[in-house]
C-alpha cells in the first residue's frame, strides 16, 4: 500500500564534530544551524580579527551584523586544527579562491572524510565545478554538494526553508540530513551532483536579469516570463553538459531560481537592480561588499555556450549589457522580437531556424 501519511521524523540528534570553512555570510549561517543542533563547530576564517570577535562576542559583524551565534563554536585561523577532527567539512569559500584554499591544505583532510561544497560558482580554467575541484585535489574524501533556496540572511533568522544534498554515497546524504535537518531547515536528497551544482551556479545569472527587470518595472508578467525562460535556458545548458533535466524541477533548480529572482535579499538580484537603475557594474559590486558569483559565472557560461553551440539568449543579452556596452532597451527589444519557439523543448523540440 502506498504511504499516505507523513512518517515521523527521520532526523537523528547525534552530536558530531564538524568543520565549516569560510567566514562569510553563508559559512556563518551554516555554522549557526549546526551549532544550534548541538554539534561542535570548528569554524575556519582567514581573518584573525573576525576569529577574535566571534570568540569574544559570538558575532560576525562584517558579514552578519546583529546576529548572535550560540553553542559550541570554535573559530580559528588554524586550518589544520579545524579540519583534523571533523567528521564532516562544509566549504563556503567563493569559487575564485576555492581551489587554492583546498590545494594548499589538501594534506589536512583524511581518508573517507565527508566534504560538502556550499559554493555556487564555476572555476574559470576548464569550466570546473567545485565538486570536480574537490575530486581532483582531495580524491580520498567523500564528496557532496549542498544547494537550494538558502538566503543566508533568512537562515540566521530561523526562517523556514529547505535545501538539497547531492552525493553518490547514500551514507553521505544521510549524514548531512542528520547533521543539518531541524525545525526550520529541511534537507532533501539527490544523486545528480552535477545538476544540483550547475543549477546553483546558473540561477545567479538569471537573478541579475530579474533584478534589472525589477529596476525597470517591467511588470509581474515579465518577471514570470524571465524566470520560466531562465529555467528553460539553464536546463538546456545543463542537460547538454550531462545533468539530469528533472533536477531542475526540484529545490536546487526551480526553488533556488525563484527565490533569487524575486528577492532583493539576493546579492545577484541587487547587482542587477543597481545596473538597471543606471549604476556601473564595478560600482554595483563595490557597493555590495560581498560576493555575487553570477558576475563571473555569466562570462564563463557565455563562452561555454558559444563553444558548444547552445542557444542562450538571456545569457548573451546580459553579457552584452554588462560587458559589451549594449543598451538594456535594445537587448530587451532583440529578445522580444527573436523567433517564437517551443515552450517546453523536452516535449516539443525547438526548431533551429536561427
Ligand atoms: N550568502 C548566501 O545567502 C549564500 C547561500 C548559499 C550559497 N552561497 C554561496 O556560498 C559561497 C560563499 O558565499 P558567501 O555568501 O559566504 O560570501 P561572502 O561574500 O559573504 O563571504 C566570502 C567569505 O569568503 C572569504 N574568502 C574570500 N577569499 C578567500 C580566500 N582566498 N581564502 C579564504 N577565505 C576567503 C571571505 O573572507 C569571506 O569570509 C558563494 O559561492 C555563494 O554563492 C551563499
Ligand atoms: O545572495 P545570492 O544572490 O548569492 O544568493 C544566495 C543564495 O544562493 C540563495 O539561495
Amino acid at each position: 500500500m502506498p504511504q499516505t501519511t507523513n512518517p515521523t521524523s527521520n532526523t537523528e540528534n547525534k552530536k558530531e564534530q564538524v568543520a565549516v570553512l569560510g567566514g562569510g555570510s553563508f559559512g556563518t549561517a551554516i555554522t549557526k544551524v549546526l551549532a544550534e543542533k548541538g554539534h561542535t563547530v570548528h569554524f575556519w576564517m582567514r581573518s584573525a580579527e573576525q576569529v577574535q570577535e566571534l570568540a569574544e562576542k559570538g558575532t560576525n559583524s562584517r558579514y552578519m551584523p546583529g546576529v548572535q551565534l550560540t553553542g559550541d563554536i570554535r573559530p580559528s585561523t588554524d586550518f589544520s586544527a579545524v579540519v583534523k577532527n571533523a567528521d564532516a567539512v562544509f566549504v563556503a569559500i567563493p569559487s575564485k579562491a576555492f581551489r587554492n584554499v583546498i590545494r594548499e591544505h589538501a594534506s589536512d583532510f583524511h581518508d573517507g572524510q565527508i566534504v560538502i561544497s556550499l559554493t555556487k560558482g564555476i572555476e574559470r580554467d576548464g569550466f570546473k565545478l567545485m565538486s570536480e575541484i574537490l575530486q581532483e585535489e582531495i580524491p580520498r574524501t567523500r564528496i557532496g554538494v549542498l544547494s537550494g533556496p538558502n538566503l543566508a540572511g533568512e537562515i540566521v533568522q530561523r526562517d523556514l526553508t529547505a535545501t538539497v544534498i547531492a552525493a553518490k554515497d547514500p551514507d553521505v546524504r544521510r549524514t548531512v540530513q542528520n547533521l543539518l535537518g531541524c525545525e526550520y531547515f529541511r534537507v532533501y536528497a539527490n544523486v545528480d551532483i552535477y545538476g544540483v551544482e550547475l543549477a546553483g551556479a546558473l540561477k545567479n545569472i538569471y537573478a541579475i536579469v530579474a533584478g534589472m527587470a525589477s529596476a525597470l518595472e517591467l511588470g509581474e508578467n515579465a518577471k514570470s516570463m524571465l524566470i520560466t525562460r531562465g529555467l528553460a535556458e539553464m536546463s538546456r545548458f545543463a542537460v547538454s553538459l550531462g545533468a539530469n533535466p528533472m533536477t531542475f524541477m526540484g529545490l536546487a533548480g526551480v526553488g533556488d531560481l525563484v527565490v533569487t529572482c524575486t528577492s532583493s535579499k539576493s546579492r545577484n538580484f541587487r547587482v542587477g537592480y543597481a545596473v538597471g537603475k543606471g549604476a556601473q557594474l564595478e560600482d554595483a559590486v563595490a557597493e555590495l561588499g560581498q560576493v555575487a558569483e553570477g558576475i563571473y559565472t555569466l562570462q564563463l557560461v557565455k563562452e561555454k555556450a558559444e563553444d558548444a553551440g547552445i542557444y542562450m539568449p538571456l545569457v548573451r543579452g546580459l553579457y552584452e549589457i554588462l560587458y559589451g556596452g549594449a543598451s538594456i532597451k535594445a537587448v530587451i527589444n532583440g529578445l522580444m522580437m527573436a523567433v517564437q519557439n517551443s515552450d517546453v523543448e523536452f516535449i516539443l523540440p525547438r526548431t533551429l531556424t536561427y
